[in-house]
């Protein structure tokens, strides 16, 4: 069954505290962020820290860990943890500013085993997107929606006008070789109206979830990228009338006056598995 990924919450690896909180946050996945959220003296500490944080109890909880940039002075030393200490304590570990799949490669060399995420933020990862999809080690993909702004030197907009070609070059690389696929963080933590329109338009883009920055975010999160309870209703109703129109040998069947062919069946059973996968999560 596929794992959610509506909310992937990211927490300094510096915030013991937000640490222990997350154990208690319906968030379906977390980043212990070891870059932009730690400052350059905490680092070393936060990274010793992570191990005996990340055994905790987490439950059916993605942990994702946020190393430092290669280019970095630090994130030699957080990928080396990722192979030695962290060592299968985490599901993935997400490397920023990732420019082409040959910095893959590179950390690759450093971890042998656990799947890799792709922070996709600056202008050669857009237009390098499909190659970096493909690596096979990769498994996920998170937009870092602030970088990529600071890149391009674009203003931050609520229709997001100005990031719309790279987010759909990352969304069609990620469907193409079928990794997971993050929209960015909405900053306005305190806006709930301005978060929902953003995932709105993710879950309508075909992100699988947001990644978010306070615990006041996930409700709106998890409600955006769930499948609606009219949406299972209609792939239960889709699912029973394709099964009637095959006994009688036709190939379509018609719900609320609308064509229901094979394909439409495809993504009604991936409703309803997700909607399963969101009910167990929740216990
Ligand atoms: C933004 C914050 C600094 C605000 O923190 P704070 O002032 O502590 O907020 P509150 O007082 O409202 O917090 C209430 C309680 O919630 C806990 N909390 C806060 N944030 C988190 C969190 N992220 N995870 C878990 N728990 C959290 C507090 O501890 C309070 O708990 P309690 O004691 O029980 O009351 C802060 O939210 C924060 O640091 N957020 C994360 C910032 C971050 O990670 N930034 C880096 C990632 S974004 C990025 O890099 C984007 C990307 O790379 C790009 O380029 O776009
Ligand atoms: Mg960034």
């Amino acid at each position: 069954m596929t794992r959610p990924y509506r909310s992937v919450l990211y927490i300094p690896a510096a915030n013991a505290r937000a640490m222990e909180k997350a154990q208690s946050l319906p968030t379906d996945a977390i980043i212990f962020d070891l870059e932009d959220a730690v400052s350059p003296s905490e680092k070393p500490a936060a990274r010793d820290a992570l191990g005996a944080a990340l055994e905790s109890g987490y439950g059916a909880r993605a942990r994702i860990v946020r190393i430092n940039g290669m280019d970095s002075e630090w994130g030699a030393d957080d990928a080396r943890a990722c192979a030695g200490p962290l060592a299968g304590k985490a599901e993935a570990v997400l490397i920023p500013k990732v420019n082409s799949a040959a910095d893959l490669d590179v950390v690759a060399g450093i971890i042998p085993d656990t799947p890799l995420w792709a922070m996709m933020e600056t202008p050669l990862a857009m237009l390098n997107a499909a190659e970096i999809a493909a690596h096979p080690r990769l498994a996920g993909m998170v937009m870092g929606t602030n970088d990529l702004a600071k890149e391009l030197n674009s203003r931050f907009r609520a229709d997001r006008l100005p990031m719309q070609a790279g987010l759909g070059l990352c969304v069609l690389a990620a469907k193409a070789h079928g990794k997971v696929i993050i929209d960015g963080v909405y900053n306005a933590f305190k806006d709930d109206e301005g978060l929902r329109i953003e995932c709105e338009q993710g879950r309508d883009m075909g992100f699988d979830g947001k990644t978010l920055i306070h615990p006041a975010q996930l409700a709106v999160a998890n409600a955006s990228f769930a499948p609606t309870e009219a949406e299972v209703e209609l792939a239960r109703r889709q699912i029973a009338a394709f099964d009637e129109a095959m006994a009688q040998g036709k190939g379509v069947a018609v719900v609320d006056g609308k064509i229901v062919e094979n394909l439409h069946i495809e993504t009604a059973r991936k409703t309803l598995d997700k909607a399963r996968a969101i009910a167990e999560m929740a216990g």
